[in-house]
């Protein structure tokens, strides 16, 4: 594929990038090793201050950022902001919490015959991030900004087509204060990744992108020994039940679905609705998502803008004609619309059976698959009845039904009459064939620290849980 921004609005190429030397690869992993050896030795505090110019440099600049974003994979602008946004909070977040998260742990010493004994959280390394174009900023941030803080470094293998969003966050570092070589950007194709995480200086890796790049990158981060952290596909449930708001849970749905243009590994994609609420809410939801203005990713009034890729509207194209051709009825969409552009409408197809593509595939894109059942139980068998499990939805009033699903929905996120939404506050990542490890919060942070086991027994005079650099 090459690297190359091309506008999914219009299908213009607009940019193109030769890949970078092997030559250029070697030199930006040394730098990325010799600043993690300056960074490890700066304070959590001159690390804040970094981060903080960083959030700063996004506030000031969201506009242009955004439109650069809209233009390279055609989320809506209104969409971009609020990403280049939650970036800025998120570095905000770990700023303010990192000197707790990375704090000393003091432990029972006497437990364990020691004077004392504790815990800390030290960095790794160069940790090479291969990231995805459906959210090319904040995908990134929330990787970089809990690593940098903990005093790792970062190489970016981006989507090649968001060349110049990559090229923007190692700018962003750089110009926030970060030391030369703690973060950049290595313009290069998937089959440069091999050799560079094969490379004895990149410690670790982190991949967010599709279920075959996640198998890859953890074969050959298994061969290597290194760790990793994945976050793939999903196919999300969004269950309803009788006791559910309907109206609520329908326009809820449609945002759920149709977010990012509908190309979100958490958008929920398959609506398991009860024999009781099903009619309401399908008529309900049908109507919403027919009601979506598709158009110039630009212009404010835009709810929908193009797929990222002629490719990608061709892939969900081909399940809905699958799905049609094997009995499927389409609600809403599901025509190919003249013009330039690779735009989809937002379609809703029900009567789906496990021989359609829809059935057992994800569907990137604001098409909406829609389940009948019976009960609770048959809810939760379709829910579950996925090699995916990253979120899920389910919407109930009933208190002992809310505390049922907690348990029984099998997936690394679970939101209860809402939809799936990234927090840096809260744990992020997935069970199944959705990947493993988390991102945000202190966990995520923690996936790119060494947890190192401090013991000290008598006649060690000075150490002991307190103040680090690191
Ligand atoms: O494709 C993955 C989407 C993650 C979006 C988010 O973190 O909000």
């Amino acid at each position: 594929m090459p690297i190359a921004t091309t506008n999914p609005a219009t299908g213009q190429l607009l940019k193109s990038y030769d890949a970078m030397s092997d030559e250029q690869v070697d030199a930006a992993i040394e730098r990325a090793d010799l600043a993690f050896h300056q960074l490890r030795r700066t304070t959590i505090a001159q690390r804040g201050r970094w981060l903080v110019a960083a959030a700063d440099l996004l506030e000031a600049e969201r506009d242009e950022t955004a439109r650069l974003m809209t233009t390279e994979m055609g989320k809506t602008y209104a969409a971009a902001k609020a990403e280049v946004t939650k970036c800025a909070t998120a570095c905000r977040f770990y700023v303010a919490h990192a000197p707790e998260m990375l704090a000393d742990e003091p432990a029972d010493a006497g437990a364990v015959s020691a004077k004392r004994a504790f815990v800390r959280y030290q960095p790794i390394g160069p940790v090479l991030a291969v990231m995805p174009w459906n959210f090319p900023l904040w995908q990134v941030l929330r990787f970089a900004a809990p690593a940098l803080m903990a005093g790792n470094t970062g190489l970016l293998k981006h989507a090649s087509n968001v060349p110049q969003t990559a090229l923007y966050l190692e700018d962003l570092f750089r110009r926030a204060g970060f030391p030369e070589g703690a973060f950049s950007t290595l313009l290069v194709g998937s089959d440069a990744v091999e050799k560079i995480l094969g490379d004895p200086r990149v410690r670790a890796a982190t991949l967010t992108g599709s279920e075959g790049a996640g198998r890859s990158i953890a074969r050959i981060a298994g061969r290597e020994l290194k760790k990793t952290v994945l976050e793939l596909g999903g196919s999300d449930p969004f269950v309803v039940m009788p006791s559910a708001d309907v109206d609520r849970a329908a326009e809820v749905a449609t945002t759920a679905r149709c977010q990012n243009n509908g190309q979100s590994c958490i958008a929920a994609k398959r609506f398991i609705v009860h024999t009781d609420v099903f009619d309401a809410f399908a008529e309900r939801f049908a109507a919403n998502m027919a009601a979506l203005r598709v158009g110039d990713p630009m212009d404010e009034g835009t709810d929908v803008g193009p797929l990222a890729s002629s490719g990608g509207r061709d892939e969900i194209h081909a399940q809905v004609r699958d799905a049609v051709e094997h009995g499927a009825t389409v609600l809403c969409g599901g025509e190919l619309p003249a013009g330039e552009g690779w735009f989809y409408p937002p379609t809703v197809v029900t009567d789906l059976t496990p021989r359609m593509r829809m059935w057992a595939e994800e569907v990137f894109g604001p098409v909406a698959g829609l389940y009948r059942a019976s009960s609770y139980d048959e809810a939760i068998e379709v829910a579950n009845g996925t090699s995916f499990g990253l979120g899920a939805n389910a919407w109930t009033t009933d208190p002992a039904e809310q505390e049922r699903f907690a348990t029984d929905l099998d997936a690394g996120n679970v939101f209860i009459n809402g939809m799936t939404t990234s927090y840096p506050e809260l744990p992020f990542g997935g069970v199944k064939n959705s990947g493993y490890g988390r991102e945000l919060s202190a966990i995520g942070m923690r996936e790119f620290c060494n947890t190192k086991t401090v013991w000290v027994g008598e006649g060690a005079a000075s150490a002991g849980a307190g103040a680090h650099a690191e």
